[in-house]
C-alpha cells in the first residue's frame, strides 16, 4: 500500500534508525538524583505518584534505563541533569561538580555506545527557595548558579569528548513571580548578565552545544516567568545558542508543530523537550497523539532530522518507571517513522497547486493505512519485542528487580 505512493519503506525505516532521542534520566527517580543533602523538589514542576521500585543510586537507574533502551528500537541518547552526580557520600557543592562527578556515567556510555546531554539543576535547593537564582537580585545566590552553569558546561564539554558526539547542555530555571511584578526589566537585565557570564568560555560545539529552555509559567511563577519564550529567542538569535521548545511549556493552544518551520529559516539547530502536557505543564507520558505526529511530521518533511535535538521530558510516579520511558521513547520514535511512511512530496505539490481538497482526503486516508504492521517490523529488525509484547518483560522486570528494592 505505501509503495503504491513511492513510498520506500525500507528507506523509511533506515532514516528513522538514523534519529536519536535523548532520552532523559528523571523519569527513573522522580527527579530526586543523588545528592548527600537531598531536598525537596522545587521549582514549580512535580512528580504524582508512588509506584514501588524507583532507582535510589547510579547503579539502580542505569540497570533500569538498560532495560528500558533494550525495548525501544534505534541508538539513543541518556540526558543527564546535575542532581545525578556520584559523589561517594561527600558533600559536593553544586558550584564544585566536575566531570569526574560522572565518571560512571560516562564509562556506562562508552560501554553502551550511547551518547549522553547534560543539564545544570537550578531547582531542589536551598539556594533556589525563593524560586529565584540566575536572576536573583542577591548576587551572592547569582554568583552560585553562575558557577554551577559554568561548571555544567565543562561537564558537557568532557562527555562529548570522552564520547565522540557533542552534549547538548540546557539550562532550565524557575525563575519568576508568584504575583504581578512592579519590575519586569530588571530581573531580565540579570538573567541576560548571568548568562553572558557562563557562556564566555568559549567551548568547541563538536563537544558541547548551549541550549536555553523558555517557559509560560509554572506553580509559584504564575504571573511572571523571567525566562520566557520571547527572551530566549532574543537571547539565542544573538548569542548562537540553541532555543529549546518544551511541548509542554505554551499556552494551551500554542503547538511547538507550528513553531519548527518558523526557526528553521533562521537557526542552524533546534532543541525540544517533547512532553504531553494535560491542561497545564502536567509532564504526562508522552503518547501517540496528534501533535506528536505533527511534531514528527515537520520534523522529517522539512529535512530537519539532523537540525532537531530530540529529547523528552515527562514524569510519572504513578506508573511503573520503565514501561513510563518505554511508552514515551517508542512512541516518539513511532511518530518519527509514521512521518517518514507520509507521501509528503505528493501533499506538498498538491498545497502548491491549491489542490486543497486532495490535500485533505490524502492525509484522511493515510491515517488507516496499515502502519501497525511496518511498526512490528521495524521493532523486529532491531531486535526488540513488537506491539505490546514489551510488556511482559517489564512485568518480569518488575518481579525480578524492583519489587526487591
Ligand atoms: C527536570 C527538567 O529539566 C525540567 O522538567 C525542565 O526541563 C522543565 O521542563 C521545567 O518545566
Ligand atoms: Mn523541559
Amino acid at each position: 500500500m505505501y509503495e503504491q505512493w513511492g513510498i520506500d519503506v525500507e528507506a523509511a525505516m533506515r532514516d528513522t534508525a538514523k534519529i536519536p532521542i535523548s532520552v532523559h534520566c528523571w523519569q527513573g527517580d522522580d527527579v530526586t538524583g543523588f545528592e548527600v543533602n537531598q531536598q525537596e523538589l522545587s521549582g514549580g514542576i512535580e512528580v504524582t505518584g508512588d509506584y514501588p521500585g524507583k532507582a535510589s543510586n547510579g547503579e539502580e537507574l542505569r540497570q533500569d534505563l538498560e532495560k528500558a533502551l533494550s525495548l525501544i528500537p534505534g541508538k539513543h541518547r541518556v540526558n543527564l541533569h546535575a542532581i545525578y552526580a556520584e559523589t561517594d557520600g561527600k558533600d559536593v557543592g553544586r558550584d564544585e561538580l566536575e566531570p569526574h562527578h560522572f565518571q560512571r556515567w560516562i564509562n556506562w556510555a562508552k560501554e553502551n555506545g550511547l551518547g549522553l546531554d547534560f543539564n545544570p539543576t537550578l531547582f531542589s535547593h536551598p539556594k533556589a527557595e525563593d524560586g529565584l537564582t540566575l536572576a536573583h537580585a542577591d548576587e551572592n545566590i547569582r554568583r552560585f548558579w553562575i558557577e554551577h552553569c559554568r561548571r555544567s558546561r565543562k561537564i558537557g564539554e568532557a562527555f562529548g569528548k570522552a564520547l565522540g558526539t557533542p552534549a547538548l547542555t540546557n539550562i532550565w530555571i524557575p525563575d519568576g513571580f508568584k504575583d504581578v511584578p512592579s519590575d519586569r526589566y530588571t530581573p531580565r537585565l540579570r538573567l541576560k548578565d548571568s548568562l553572558d557570564e557562563i557562556f564566555k568560555e568559549e567551548i568547541d560545539p563538536r563537544h558541547n552545544l548551549d541550549a536555553v529552555e523558555s517557559k509560560l509559567f509554572g506553580i509559584g511563577s504564575e504571573a511572571y516567568v523571567v525566562g520566557s519564550h520571547e527572551f530566549y529567542l532574543s537571547y539565542a538569535m544573538k548569542n548562537n545558542k540553541l532555543c529549546l521548545l518544551d511541548t509542554g511549556h505554551y499556552h494551551p493552544t500554542e503547538m511547538v508543530s507550528n513553531k519548527i518551520s518558523a526557526f528553521l529559516p533562521f537557526q542552524e539547530k533546534i532543541a525540544l523537550h517533547v512532553s504531553r502536557p494535560v491542561r497545564w505543564d502536567s509532564d504526562h507520558v508522552v503518547a501517540f497523539d496528534d501533535e506528536l505526529k505533527e511534531l514528527a511530521l515537520e520534523i522529517v518533511r522539512n529535512g530537519a532530522a539532523e537540525k532537531v535535538n530530540i529529547g523528552l521530558d515527562f514524569f510519572d510516579a504513578s506508573i511503573n518507571r520503565i514501561a513510563a520511558w518505554v511508552i514515551g521513547t517508542r512512541n516518539m520514535c513511532k511518530a518519527l517513522l509514521f512521518a517518514h511512511l507520509m507521501p509528503n512530496e505528493q501533499l506538498k505539490q498538491l498545497q502548491e497547486a491549491g489542490n486543497y481538497t486532495e490535500r485533505l482526503a490524502i492525509l484522511e486516508e493515510f491515517k488507516t493505512y496499515p502502519f501497525g504492521a511496518v511498526w512490528d517490523y521495524y521493532c523486529e529488525t532491531h531486535d526488540v519485542p513488537p506491539a505490546a509484547e514489551w510488556l511482559t518483560e517489564v512485568k518480569t522486570y518488575e518481579k525480578d528487580v524492583l519489587s526487591t528494592r
